[in-house]
């Protein structure tokens, strides 16, 4: 038991340093909170939390992973290196692919209640 705090001590560790370090991972934050808030504010189906519950989770989780290899790749390889350089390429790239993945899940269920909203306040 006492180990297990002691691994979830780390992992917070890990979050607060992404988070204080990382301004992508704050913008990322601040969107899940607000896909949150409209999720409770357009009152979406059990299915759609789901789905927004995992579009938030794919981002974050990518997000720390690309900042923990981009973390090893500057201890591994601190000066100019083109390698280290192509591997913080592809890991950007799986972030654009898993922020875009939200961005796309986020205007499937929430837009459509969103004009429906706008309509009955016109
Ligand atoms: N050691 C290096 N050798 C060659 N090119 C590098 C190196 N470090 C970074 N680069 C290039 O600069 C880009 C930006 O790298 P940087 O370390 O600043 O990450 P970042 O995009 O600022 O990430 P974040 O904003 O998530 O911290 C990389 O995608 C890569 O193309």
């Amino acid at each position: 038991m006492k180990r297990l705090i002691r691994s979830f001590g780390f992992a917070f560790k890990g979050l607060r340093y992404a988070t204080a370090s990382q301004p992508n991972f704050r913008i990322h934050l601040v969107l899940a909170v607000i896909a949150v808030v409209l999720g409770f504010v357009l009152g979406i189906s059990f299915s759609e939390w789901e789905w927004i519950v995992l579009a938030i989770a794919f981002v974050l989780v990518v997000e720390l992973l690309n900042t923990g290899i981009e973390t090893l790749t500057d201890l591994v390889s601190p000066g100019y290196n083109e390698k280290a350089g192509r591997v913080k390429d592809v890991c950007a790239g799986a972030v654009v692919i898993a922020a875009l993945f939200a961005l796309i899940t986020g205007i499937v269920i929430f837009l459509p209640k969103l004009i429906v909203l706008i309509h009955h306040a016109a």
